[in-house]
């Protein structure tokens, strides 16, 4: 389903005209629709539903309550990197038990919280890790519930700052190694060993390195049988990607058909991390055009959203598609470079664009819900954007537009 759909010339989230919203709400401004989340969750859930399986939505990818709750309403699970993404998913109502806690740097106390709400599991990146749970573990008198995130070295074919299952990669155990780790961790008297995990990158799109990844880590398996470590589930991590461009991803269903035929009628109860794949064409950032200014080079339209709203132009230099809101054809058309106001070079979400503007036409910049306001910042002091929840024909604000207050605390000033 396409969420984000023009009638009569006008650009629609669901049942309702883009500029109704901005009206209300003001630009830019990021919308979500809460029907294209549900489809591609189901994706993988439907895909699964008799096989034992279970989908962590990865919160990083978009952290907002609003969206969180849309799916915790549908039963996900999640996949969070800190304390602070396991806060919010309660807050949203979702399940600690359907929770898996990934990330290189997990603190102390953030494992005492994990611990005390009764996460799924931890997934582990290193030995040191491996031993500091335990202690807390200890410290509170139960048992972690453990997964080793093991790294594959194969190459995810993606962005290098993205690309995560490479030995180079600061991420997970070298799976060369891991037979050994589970052997020392299987002594540590308050880990309870469950499953294996891998994340190789984001933004694949082929099977062919999930299957690899997936082929290493079931030798691992049989390996650890032999040792009498006899695990319950593998979790392949996120990493699906989507349609920016000429991108030809598979879907979320062929990809779980490929898991599953490969995991045969082992059992194992299957754990994935989708992030990017959920959440980013369910989402667009709605900007307006502030002024346009031609110089002998080039033609700028200066936006009123900057990288400090979207960063991932400006940090991997990606593509994202820009649309008008409202199609018009009484201007000529021209290539422009969609310029922010921030004071750097490296501020603009689209350069050489083609398209017919004006002043104060609005823009939406498409497959924003992944990746998205969640890398905002407040740099150049800019208030970061509302972001808004369709449902149907209901617009919900589930952020609002930071103020000047949210950034400025009376009591910061030093004392004379
Ligand atoms: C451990 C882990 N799981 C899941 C994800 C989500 O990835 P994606 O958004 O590509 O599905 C990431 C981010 O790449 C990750 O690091
Ligand atoms: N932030 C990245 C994805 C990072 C994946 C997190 N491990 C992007 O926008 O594409």
């Amino acid at each position: 389903m396409e969420p984000f759909n023009y009638r009569d010339g006008v650009l629609y989230a669901e049942e309702v005209p883009v500029p109704d919203i901005v009206r209300e709400h003001g630009t830019p401004a990021y919308i979500y629709s809460r029907a294209a989340l549900t489809t591609r969750y189901r994706a993988y859930d439907d895909a699964l539903s008799d096989f034992p399986h279970l989908v962590c939505y990865a919160v990083k990818a978009n952290s907002n309550i609003g969206v969180l709750s849309a799916l915790a309403r549908l039963g996900a699970g999640f996949d969070i990197v800190s304390v602070g993404e396991l806060e919010r998913v309660l807050r949203a109502g979702g399940e600690p038990s359907r929770v898996v806690f990934s990330g290189v740097g997990k603190q102390a106390h953030e494992m005492r919280r994990a611990l005390s709400v009764g996460v799924r599991c931890f997934n582990v990146e290193s030995e040191a890790e491996l031993v500091l749970l335990n202690d807390v573990a200890g410290e509170l008198g139960t048992q972690a519930p453990v997964s080793i995130r093991v790294n594959p070295d194969v190459d995810a074919g993606t962005h290098p700052y993205i690309s995560t299952g490479l030995r180079e990669n600061k991420f997970g155990i070298a799976i060369d190694d891991a037979r050994r780790v589970y052997r020392e961790a299987a002594a540590m008297p308050h880990l309870r060993l469950d499953g294996v995990d891998c994340h190789i990158g984001s933004q694949l799109t082929s099977l062919a390195p999930f299957m690899d990844t997936l082929d290493r880590v079931l030798l691992l398996v049989d390996q650890l049988e032999e040792d009498g470590i006899s695990l319950c589930h593998i979790d392949m991590g996120g990493g699906l990607g989507v349609v920016y461009d000429q991108e030809t991803p598979p879907d979320a269903g062929d990809y779980m058909a490929a898991l599953r035929e490969r995991l045969g009628d082992r059992a194992l109860e299957l754990i994935l991390e989708p992030g990017r794949s959920i959440a980013a064409n369910a989402g667009i950032l709605v900007t307006r055009v502030d002024f346009l200014k031609s110089t002998e080079a080039r033609d700028f339209a200066i936006i009123d959203a900057a990288m400090n709203d979207m960063l991932r132009p400006a940090l991997y230099d990606a593509w994202q598609a820009i649309d008008p809101v409202a199609l018009r054809d009484d201007v000529e058309e021209k290539d422009w470079d969609l310029v922010g106001p921030v004071c750097e070079t490296g501020d603009f979400l689209g350069k050489q664009r083609r398209l017919r503007l004006k002043a104060g036409d609005l823009l939406a910049v498409r497959s924003a819900g992944a990746y998205g306001f969640v890398m905002s910042s407040n740099y150049n002091s800019r208030n970061r954007p509302p972001e808004v929840l369709v449902d149907g024909d209901r617009v919900h604000l589930v952020r609002r537009r930071e103020t000047l207050e949210d950034q400025m605390g009376p009591e910061w000033v030093l004392p004379e």
